[in-house]
């Protein structure tokens, strides 16, 4: 066990920001946590850093504690270093006085710095240059250079890939990833963006409303999401209405499906979900499963809208190059494959939080 978080809360006056979030991060692993905006997760990291106490419940780090509510360590001596959704760089200092900000001045800290500076695979040439001489990649790779240099035993990173072009956010990521990594330090990610979470760790945790609604390992919390809601955060859901017909057997207008989760908490009818990806579309003679009703270009893509009886429409999408299979229409079969999670019929509220099971 590492850095811990037990039922911390946090309120600024009457405002609720956190609820009883309960997290372990085991020492040398990677979390991100995933929010959408305003669900508290720069609250939390600040939380964990020292510049904000919590309101209830107790940070601790290899057993120490850090913070409860009558207690604090200060954020400097804590061991944690931050990086901040713009990287915060002092725009006055090179990048050598950056990394360099938080040694001590001793005969070691310029070895030091070209250290961190190779772990985050930045060119020495850059060692003299100004922040606003480097590329937003650059000047990110710089801040987790500096957050490294002290050797912190926690690095914590608030969206720090945020204000990149995507080519260069997941460039930056990955080269983020590796030197996190070949440093072995135990690191916290907050995002809104669900394929950065996805791809960044071995945990991942969802926080909706200032709640962790799930957390584990993200290719289960992506297979098997708590409820429908945080099964529509983390990437494109379709929901069929269906009723259980066996075990781990479901009936949807797509037919009688395997069930690989079931979140339904025996309630009927409930709904079944399934990834686009699960979707095997092609042409067919005879009725179909299903008839185009519509197709919209839609860039590289086609999307079509596929009536599958009872009212029931789907959009697919198809490769531009194969969308000439699929007039409007036509009709279609469909096969579904790896199965599909349940979850109780749709209710009024569909908020990421609603009908939690904890
Ligand atoms: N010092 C404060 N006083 C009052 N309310 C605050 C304070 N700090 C944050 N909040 C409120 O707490 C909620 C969560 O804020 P927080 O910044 O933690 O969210 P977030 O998930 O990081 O959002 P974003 O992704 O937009 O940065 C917001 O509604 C915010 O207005």
């Amino acid at each position: 066990m590492m850095l811990q978080l037990t039922d911390v809360s946090k309120s600024f006056g009457a405002t609720t920001v956190l609820t009883d979030v309960s997290v372990a991060v085991e020492r040398g692993t990677r979390l991100a946590i995933v929010g959408a905006s305003g669900s508290g997760k720069s609250t939390l990291l600040r939380i964990i850093a020292g510049f904000e106490g919590p309101s209830t419940g107790t940070v601790s780090l290899d057993g120490r504690v850090l913070a409860n509510p009558v207690s604090t360590v200060s954020a400097h001596r804590r061991g944690i270093g931050y990086v901040a959704q713009d990287g915060a760089l002092f725009p006055h200092l090179t990048v050598r006085s950056n990394i360099a900000f938080g040694l001590r001045r001793s005969p070691g800290r310029d070895a030091r710095v070209r250290e961190v500076m190779d772990l985050t695979s930045l060119d020495l040439e850059l060692l003299d240059r100004y922040p606003h001489q480097l590329s937003g990649g650059q000047q990110q790779r710089v801040a987790l250079a500096r957050a490294l240099a002290p050797a912190p035993t926690v690095i914590l990173l608030d969206e720090p890939f945020s204000a990149l072009d995507t080519g260069l956010r997941a460039h930056t990521r990955a080269a983020m990833v590796t030197a996190l990594e070949r440093s072995g330090v135990t690191t916290i990610l907050v995002t809104h963006d669900q394929e950065e979470a996805l791809s960044f760790g071995q945990q991942l945790a969802v926080i909706s409303a200032g709640r962790l609604v799930q957390a584990g390992p993200p290719s289960e919390v992506f297979d098997a999401p708590i409820n429908a809601a945080v099964a529509e955060f983390l990437g494109t859901a379709l929901f069929l209405p269906a009723h259980t017909s066996g075990p781990a057997r479901a009936v949807c207008a797509l037919g009688e499906l395997h069930v690989r989760h079931d979140h339904s908490h025996g309630t009927e009818p409930v709904r079944a979900m399934l990834r686009p990806a699960q979707l095997h579309v092609r042409e067919s003679d005879g009725d179909g499963d299903a008839r185009v009703v519509a197709a919209r270009q839609n860039g590289s893509a086609v999307e079509l809208d596929l009536s599958l009886g009872d009212g029931f429409t789907l959009t697919h999408r198809v490769p531009l190059y194969d969308a000439h299979r699929f007039p409007a229409g036509g009709a279609v079969a469909i096969r579904v494959d790896g199965g599909v999670v349940l979850y109780p019929a749709a209710t009024a509220s569909g908020t990421l939080g609603a009908g939690v099971a904890r």
